[in-house]
């Protein structure tokens, strides 16, 4: 049987259309190219992490911070952070005083310790630094010889580390403030917007700066900027430019005016009303009690002033629980009778008008934290938090004690004084009000690392904030590939939609359908 014959020829492709085809095929060869290019050829560089170590040496204790941040990246704002808190064990290191050469040793754990955390490789490069608050103040100003030795055991311990030993000093209580106000800011991302938060935040105003609240055991620092620039307390005042913006920034550094140094100091005047060995206390817990020594209690220059001969050499402390009366009692720390300046906060020392949110952190933030006051979500108003630190006052020792049975009875104490000191300062002292109030924000930590000056001495002492913005590259590799892959989806859907403009496909032609 013969083959049905097929009949009809194919109908030859016009030279338009082999054209489009070849057009089509190298186009779509060409986009498979750029996106290969885009992803491979720009893709970020393995990550070089760099670390650096500083070691905050405060009055009470002393921390050791282990940081890290992107080689590349250094000069980028909000790169740097904390990977690492050790607590060293025992007192700050001005406690070792009687004993200067065991106060460098006292940190040979915690230095251990980051020697885990850091690649071995990377040890001689990280530039490790100590820097000393209040408690070596203090003790500098009572037995130089004795600060310079504790200093003198510090650095040869760190000098045995493997790191990179870049220096062992007592910072002054202006860096102190500055550096916890550059921290705090740094971290926010206050100093450099970059692109769209740039545009939507000078849209709506609010590349403002936070001010910063530091309370510690024996200083306490208030830095921010304030509205109106004065030159009446020019020691009050420290000009930064960083990432091309220039800052005016108010400082004031209390010394003696940490939470313990504080109580020191009430216990102190106090004691020139006792007749007898034993206290009332109110701001102390009912049935709590406490012996000191007396010879102790004026010991440092906080309170040498009040020494007088006693007789009695031990104080006995009975816990009143009054948060009233303690208020009040407080209050006395705070002399506002004159002020050489247009305005001040106490003590005779310039303040401006206060300005903008603040952050609070350290003994502001733990004291809070443990009261129940510090949610951001629902900030508590000035009149609520005096009412919880009243009946936190009012509850009788033994029950706050087996209420928190987990927590150090040092601190445990000390909360209801604690709360109190703290409305004083803020309320009394910087004459916060309860419309201000609002925008105190007790900070613990900001992402992954502690609020505290520790990291702003570091950014500045390796230039890491920059006085003129850098450079950044207009997008950030994902939006580059991602901006790549769109406009070759367009480019391809375009040949697509022009190619089945010229050759209408059989199944696209009227009727067939
Ligand atoms: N969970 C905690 C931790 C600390 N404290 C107390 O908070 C105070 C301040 O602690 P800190 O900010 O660490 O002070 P230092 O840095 O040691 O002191 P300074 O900055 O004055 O040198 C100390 O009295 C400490 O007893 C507390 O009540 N609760
Ligand atoms: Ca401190």
């Amino acid at each position: 049987m013969d083959e049905p014959k097929v009949t009809g020829t194919k109908p030859k492709m016009s030279w338009t259309r082999k054209i489009l085809l070849i057009l089509g095929f190298l186009s779509t060869l060409a986009v498979i190219a750029l996106i290969a290019v885009a992803v491979t050829q720009n893709k970020p560089l393995p990550k070089n992490i760099k670390y650096g170590i500083v070691l905050d040496a405060g009055s009470s204790h002393t921390n050791l911070y282990v940081y890290e941040w992107p080689a590349e990246k250094e000069n980028d704002t909000g790169v740097v952070q904390q990977v690492e808190v050790c607590k060293v064990e025992g007192p700050g290191i001005s406690g070792y005083s009687h004993a200067t050469e065991e106060a460098g040793p006292s940190l040979a754990q915690c230095l251990r310790q980051a020697e885990g955390v850091i690649p071995s490789k990377q040890h001689q490069e990280t530039p490790v630094y100590l820097g000393a608050t209040a408690g070596m103040r203090l003790l500098s100003l009572e037995n130089k010889s004795a600060a310079d030795k504790v200093l003198s055991s510090v650095e040869k311990t760190l000098r045995s580390a493997p790191f990179n030993f870049q220096g062992a000093r007592i910072i002054s209580g202006q860096e102190e403030g500055a550096y916890g106000w550059i921290t705090i800011n740094y971290l926010l991302g206050n100093f450099k917007q970059s692109g769209w938060t740039k545009l939507l935040h000078s849209l709506r105003s609010i590349s403002e700066t936070s001010g910063a609240l530091d309370l510690g055991g024996a200083s306490t620092q208030i830095t921010f900027v304030p509205n109106e620039f004065s030159s009446e307390s020019p020691e009050n005042l420290l000009y930064f430019r960083l990432y091309g913006k220039d800052y005016l920034v108010y400082t004031h550094s209390f010394l003696c005016y940490g939470k313990d140094q504080a109580l020191q100091q009430k216990l102190a005047r106090d004691l020139q009303t006792v007749e007898n060995s034993s206290l009332s206390d109110p701001c102390f817990h009912q049935g709590y009690q406490r012996t000191i020594n007396i010879s102790d209690l004026f010991k440092n220059p906080c309170t040498s002033a009040k020494e007088k001969q006693f007789p009695f050499s031990q104080l006995s402390i009975q816990g009143e629980g009054d948060y009233q009366k303690c208020r009040r009692n407080i209050l006395k720390l705070f002399n506002k009778t004159n002020c050489p300046y247009s305005s001040c906060s106490f003590n005779g020392i310039y303040l401006p008008p206060l300005q903008g949110d603040f952050g609070a952190f350290s003994a502001f933030y733990f004291v809070m934290n443990f009261l129940n006051l510090t949610s951001e979500q629902s900030p508590v108003a000035l009149d609520k938090v005096a009412s919880t630190i009243e009946s936190f006052c009012a509850r009788p020792w033994h029950e706050v004690k087996t209420a928190y049975r987990q927590i150090k009875e040092k601190y445990l104490s000390e909360y209801c004084f604690s709360g109190a000191y703290i409305l004083s300062l803020l309320e009394n002292g910087y004459e916060f009000t309860e419309k201000n109030w609002q925008r105190i924000h007790f900070l613990g930590k900001i992402g992954s690392s502690d609020a505290g000056w520790t990291l702003g001495y570091m950014l500045n002492l390796t230039n890491m904030i920059p006085a003129e913005e850098p450079a950044v590259p207009p997008l950030s590799h994902g939006s580059y590939v991602g901006l790549m892959v769109l406009c070759s989806l367009v480019l391809v859907s375009m040949l697509l939609f022009a190619w089945l403009l010229f050759h209408k496909p059989k199944c696209l032609q009227k009727g067939i359908v």
